[in-house]
């Protein structure tokens, strides 16, 4: 005779198990916190202004993607381990996100306490300019801007020795419908070996600058473009991956017609990572 299936386990039983896992994750995330403690003396962070290591993060944020599996969506383990990050780059040296919301209000304040979480404090600004320049002034806060559109050419501020620079491209991890997709660069201080220099971003001013010559750049870089009044042209900030150079966009920019009036490098970022719909990544 065949034996009954063992009978299937009581709700008690499984909000033991629960509760088991929740105690484990909170005492895990203490333990996280200890070590980041430990962490403070030998990066020395209050030295070098902001605690945040966008190529350390960028690499995280893939591996967890990699990673997942099961019923819980990406988009909320994400988010959980963007609180996390964020807010012990926040116990480190705390900081404050100032937010361009010139964009979209909703959309610019859904990025930054998607990434930053609400330990960090939010401080709205009505231009990218004056999101700059608040980091600008401060150790080591961080700014959020559009990374696709502006109406001035705030990177300038960015070209000076010592100024601050951008840092990383935000959202870490890209996909169709990912619940806070705005396209955003984060600027902020610091240390050097901290950057990821994976896509290049150039502030570069030209005059002659025309539609069509918009048209002849765009399948070569991600370019945002303002109109330049002093020069007759534009101020341009150019995103510059491997396959590509500053010379190629140089020369591809003079063979359009225009010609370069100057060129500064005002940060770098992580390659753009992107989940397909599918679930597959490339
Ligand atoms: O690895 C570091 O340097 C840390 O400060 C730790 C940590 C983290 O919480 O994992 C926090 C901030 C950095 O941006 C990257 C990672």
């Amino acid at each position: 005779m065949s034996q009954r299936p063992p009978a299937p386990p009581s709700l008690q039983e499984l909000r033991k198990e629960i509760d088991a896992i929740d105690e484990g994750m909170h005492r895990l995330l203490m333990q996280r916190g200890d070590i980041i403690d430990r962490l403070i003396q030998v990066k020395q962070t209050q030295e070098v202004g902001s605690a945040f290591r966008p190529a350390r993060e960028a690499d995280m944020m893939r591996h967890l993607v990699q990673r997942h599996r099961g019923i819980l969506p990406l988009d909320t383990v994400e988010s959980i381990w963007r609180v996390i990050i964020s807010t012990f780059t926040y116990v480190q040296a705390p900081f404050s996100v100032h937010a361009d919301v010139s964009v979209s209000e909703p959309a610019m304040r859904d990025s930054a306490r998607f990434h930053f979480g609400f330990t960090v404090p939010y401080v709205a600004h009505f231009s990218a300019q004056a999101a700059v320049e608040a980091v600008a002034k401060s150790k080591g806060d961080l700014a959020l801007v559009s990374a696709t559109s502006s109406r001035t050419p705030w990177w300038l501020t960015l070209e000076e020795a010592g100024a601050p620079k951008i840092i990383a491209r935000l959202p870490f991890v890209e996909r169709a419908d990912h619940p806070a997709a705005l396209p955003v660069f984060v600027v902020s201080r610091v240390a050097d070996s901290a950057m990821v220099t994976e896509v290049e971003t150039f502030s570069v001013r030209v005059s002659g600058w025309n539609a069509e010559i918009a048209r002849a750049l765009s399948p070569l870089a991600e370019i945002v473009a303002v109109p330049d009044t002093a020069f007759d042209g534009a101020a341009l900030l150019i995103s510059i991956t491997a396959a590509s150079s500053l010379d190629k966009i140089k020369a591809a920019l003079i063979d359009a017609g225009a010609s370069v009036r100057s060129t500064a490098l005002v940060g770098s970022h992580a390659t753009r990572y992107t989940v397909p719909p599918t679930g597959t990544k490339s």
